[in-house]
């Protein structure tokens, strides 16, 4: 095999699509699944190979649609109120829902309007029109009519109609089979204990059951070495008994990098590089012999994507199907979205109802972040034509969850903290429709976000080093004349320096940054733990170029955290919980109240009354203290 000398190009996808389908075609690829019968009992989720016609009527007689009598009308004609018509026994049939219409009668009387005299004649207060309660024959369905086209996939209505009709068995298409190959030297199958640098096979079982979930088979072979012999053998075997397979990994530049090559060599490759982010390195070609072959990222978002972009398509196509489609909303983006030129950027969103308008938040864009998928909401394409979007504009979003739910999400913007977490769980818990979404963007952020709409809620824990007080100042400059907004408090937590088991530098506190030599990493600017050191060094006069590392930025309690765990920093500033995470130690430096902006209106919300009945809640008090580090003295106290 030449040296790794990958092609990658920027084909649209819509292009991409049309030219794996052409390459499959040429390859001999079949167009459809073989048609097969099952019984209508397992019919659900198959797609119709023939339309499916009804064999009998449905009801196949005429019947009595209510319990009570069958009369003839002709015999009611007189009935009034102040002239009743007696029937006498003779002249109707007592019947019951469903019951055949006995032979001579064509109406009947619902029990309740009938009076039955004591010889059994019944009395009858009103004409009946011919028909009154009578379901005729093929009311539902008539023999010989189009009950289901050709390409229908089928729901449970669909074949308890078909059953209805006198249909025994379906003819549908085979389910398509996926075989999934999972490729590279740090992969481990799931459950394995990891080495350096090991990463675990979550694509796999992720792509296997992105299949499943739209009805189709999968199965996943064993991982396959970086060795380009080892792929094309695992990648023909696979070819053999599946109809569609995605080789997982190698598809972009690496040394390693095998896909393309091998797609080339063991058949023929249609597209490597589409104008999709993430998802750009994609492979797509065909297998000798006729079986398509999805070359996915393997980044977890790219293969993800790949799939339903790719796949999934040729896959309902196989089936004889229409593709999924999803229903897109209007929404209003949160914040400003820049994407670049030349590629469809799939940016993953939150959404949530705030003042009567849906309101989009982009999550965080890296092809490594999975839970951006896991939290999406919704899927916005920014075309590859348009360089991105100003904060507020209206924006088209594809619908990955209901609109119900959306209008149920609490929204927080802000700057994030472990409780949110445990609020939202704990409101689940309690009623499975309510979300409580929070996205970090910390504490001005969130402020902002109140000022102009986008969030019910912001968390928000901003010094003000000239008073010396919490986030109050700032709302009061910040929105000035703007929107009249109330803050309630939800914890104070300890905020201090987070350090390596045992302590081994001996730190006491904020004095201690100034050792020489010693090793700092700071908050990025405008976070609240930034504007805590600044004046705290100022209250101790401290000049922060005395502090080694000042200028290094992390943009989470998290990131601090994992710095030290890692060596490469001796301390930094964080919340305890993050210290916790890593298993390092602490030395608490100052008590700082967190709390909850909105919008005074919003208060009697009853979105938010679930949550202010939670900060209530002595469990939940209880839970957030035994974190370590938190307080709940004054949690749910209305401080504006
Ligand atoms: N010089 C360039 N580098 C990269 C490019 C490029 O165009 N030029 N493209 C980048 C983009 S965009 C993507 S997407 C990735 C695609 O990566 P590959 O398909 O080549 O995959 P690997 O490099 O083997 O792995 C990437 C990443 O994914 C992890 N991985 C792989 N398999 C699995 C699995 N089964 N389950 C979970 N995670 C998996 C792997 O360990 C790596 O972390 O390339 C960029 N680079
Ligand atoms: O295309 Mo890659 O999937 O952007 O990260």
């Amino acid at each position: 095999m030449p040296p790794s000398s990958p092609f990658l190009s920027d084909v649209p996808a819509a292009e991409a699509l049309a030219a794996w389908q052409a390459v499959c075609g040429a390859a001999g690829c079949p167009a459809l699944t073989e048609a097969e019968t099952v019984p209508v009992q397992h019919g659900v989720g198959r797609v119709t190979a023939e339309p499916v016609w009804a064999r009998r009527s449905s009801p196949a007689f005429d019947s009595a649609a209510m319990d009570g009598i069958a009369v003839r009308a002709a015999d009611t004609v007189a009935a009034t109120e102040t002239f009743p018509v007696l029937l006498a026994p003779e002249s109707f049939v007592v019947v019951d829902t469903g019951d055949p219409l006995p032979e001579g009668y064509d109406a009947v009387v619902m029990r309740e309007h009938v009076h039955r005299t004591a010889d059994g004649s019944a009395e009858l207060r009103a004409a009946v029109p011919p028909y009154q309660h009578v379901r005729s024959i093929g009311e539902d369905i008539s023999a010989t009519e189009l009950l289901l086209p050709t390409g229908h996939r089928l729901r449970a209505v669909d074949v308890a109609a078909a059953a209805a009709a006198g249909v025994t068995e379906l003819t549908v298409r085979r389910k398509p089979v996926v075989v999934v190959v999972p490729t590279g030297d740090e992969i481990r199958p799931i459950g394995s204990e990891l080495g350096p640098g090991d990463i675990l096979d979550t694509n796999s079982l992720m792509l296997a059951e992105q299949a499943k979930e739209s009805g189709w088979e999968a199965r996943t072979t064993p991982v396959v070495p970086d060795d380009p012999d080892r792929i094309i053998a695992a990648l023909r075997e696979a070819a053999a008994e599946a109809d569609l397979v995605v080789l997982v990994a190698g598809s972009s530049a690496g040394r390693d990098d095998y896909t393309a090559r091998v797609v080339e060599a063991a058949g023929t490759l249609a597209v490597h590089g589409v104008a999709v982010k993430p998802g750009h390195p994609v492979v797509l070609g065909a297998v000798e012999g006729g079986t398509p072959v999805l070359g996915a990222p393997g980044y977890p978002v790219s293969a993800a994507l790949t799939f339903e972009i790719f796949a999934a398509p040729m896959l309902a196509r196989l089936e004889g199907a229409a593709p999924r489609e999803r229903p897109f909303v209007s929404a209003r983006l949160a914040r400003k979205l820049a994407s670049t030129l030349g590629s469809d950027d799939w940016v993953r969103v939150r959404l949530g109802q705030v003042g009567g308008e849906i309101v989009a938040t982009p999550l965080p864009r890296g092809a490594g972040v999975l839970t951006s998928l896991v939290r999406a909401d919704g899927l916005l394409v920014v075309p590859a034509g348009v360089e991105g979007h100003h904060a507020g504009e209206q924006v088209r979003v594809n619908l990955l969850r209901g609109a119900e739910e959306i209008g149920r999400t609490i929204v927080a913007i802000g700057s994030h903290d472990l409780v949110l977490d445990i609020a939202a769980s704990r409101l689940r818990q309690a009623d499975p429709r309510i979300t409580l979404a929070s996205s970090n963007v910390g504490s001005l952020g969130g402020l902002v976000a109140i000022r102009d709409g986008l969030c019910h809620l912001a968390g928000s824990h901003l010094l003000d080093p000239e008073t010396g007080e919490y986030t109050l100042p700032y709302l009061d400059r910040l929105l000035g004349d703007g929107p009249k907004v109330a803050v309630i408090r939800l914890v104070h937590r300890d905020q201090g320096l987070i350090v390596p088991p045992g302590n081994p530098l001996g730190l006491s506190g904020i004095a201690d940054l100034a050792r020489p030599g010693l090793r700092y990493v700071n908050r990025q600017r405008g976070a609240g733990t930034r504007v805590l050191l600044d004046q705290e060094l100022a209250r101790l006069g401290l000049d922060p170029s005395g502090v080694t590392g000042y200028g290094r930025e992390e943009h989470t309690h998290l990131a601090v955290a994992a710095a030290v765990a890692g060596d490469r920093v001796d301390t930094g500033l964080g919340i305890r919980a993050a210290a916790r995470a890593f298993g390092l130690d602490f030395v608490p430096v100052a008590q700082e109240p967190y709390d909850l902006v909105l919008r005074a209106d919003a208060v009697d919300d009853p979105l938010l009354a679930p949550l202010w009945d939670l900060l209530a809640d002595p469990g939940f008090r209880a839970e957030v203290e035994a974190l370590g580090g938190y307080s709940c003295a004054e949690t749910g106290l209305r401080i504006r």
